[in-house]
């Protein structure tokens, strides 16, 4: 999805709108429970099989502390791709994926499905009670599967070879747990990285099945564009080779605010409360990690 400046202003227009409102989180939370009671209503007639819905929350923040916020994430999201693109006048964005869009070496390929999230626990008995129910999920089980059928559709066509374990595999982050499956896949040429990055994205880790119809729920219904978010980000050597992941626990820094984004996927069970936490705990690291570089790099 294209960067767009006015997009940002409208952004903008709208950071300054919240900070005058007198509850913010509530007019959040309300906005939020319509946009996903819409999608749950449109799953159940059958026009989505399943949407990632997105939102974004603004907070004050003077100053754009790029390396001190990547420091954080590099030591406390160990195993992600953390990033920041200077934008010019448009600001900084910067995060730390957990999810590899594509990583391909010659004719290899491995992509990572990150789909059906449950929160950390506070001691290990109640972390691994969450596991097991993460895991024995029905509805955690389907927006997994959702994900990893549609790659494996796409990918078919250009693979001699495309292996998956049976069933989702846990990864644990600080914050968040998710079901992992790991597609590897021997193609039957090499492609240019991009080309596979152009083949996958936006997948229904982040879009929504079908695609098209997904995209433009997504267009109308989402109150903040966007923007980067989401978006491939990665590199490619002269061959071809490389490494996308996808942009997400991120923000837009612009002007004295953070713009931090976080999604969730929707299908027919979803509850809009549940989906609403999840997107505070995907939104956790990166505020911690601007918070941390905020004080100077002195306690989150
Ligand atoms: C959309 C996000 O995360 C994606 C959605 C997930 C889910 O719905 O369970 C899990 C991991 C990511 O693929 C995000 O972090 O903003």
């Amino acid at each position: 999805m294209p960067f767009a400046a006015a997009a940002v202003d409208r952004l903008w227009r709208m950071a300054a709108g919240e900070t005058a409102s007198a509850s913010p989180d509530a007019a959040a939370r309300a906005a939020w429970a319509d946009m996903v009671s819409a999608a749950t209503e449109a799953i159940r007639q059958g026009r989505y099989e399943k949407l990632v819905l997105a939102r974004a929350a603004a907070r004050p923040c003077p100053e754009a502390n790029v390396w001190p916020a990547m420091a954080y994430l590099l030591s406390a999201q160990p195993g992600h791709d953390v990033f920041a693109c200077s934008l010019g006048r448009q600001g900084v964005f910067l995060g730390a994926a957990p999810e590899r869009l594509v990583d391909a070496a010659g004719s290899r390929v491995v992509v990572d499905c990150l789909a059906g999230t449950a929160p950390r626990g506070p001691d290990e008995e109640t972390d691994a009670r969450w596991a097991s129910e993460l895991l024995a999920s029905p509805k955690q089980r389907e927006e997994h599967a959702i994900l990893v059928r549609w790659v494996q559709e796409r990918l078919r066509p250009w693979s001699v070879r495309l292996s998956a374990p049976a069933s989702p595999a846990l990864r644990r982050l600080l914050h968040v747990q998710h079901l992992y499956t790991p597609l590897a896949v021997e193609l039957s040429r090499r492609r240019h990285v991009l080309e596979l990055v152009d083949r996958l994205h936006p997948t229904p880790a982040v879009a929504g099945v079908p695609q098209e119809a997904a995209l433009q729920f997504i267009a109308a219904r989402e109150a903040w564009p966007r923007g980067w978010y989401a978006g491939p980000v990665g590199w490619f050597g002269r061959q071809g080779d490389g490494r996308f992941a996808v942009a997400l626990r991120s923000a837009l820094w612009r002007g004295g605010w953070a713009y931090v984004y976080a999604g969730a996927g929707i299908v027919a069970t979803s509850n809009p409360d549940l989906e609403y936490e999840e997107t505070e705990w995907k939104m956790a690291p990166v505020l911690a990690a601007l918070t941390w570089a905020d004080r100077g790099g002195d306690g989150a």
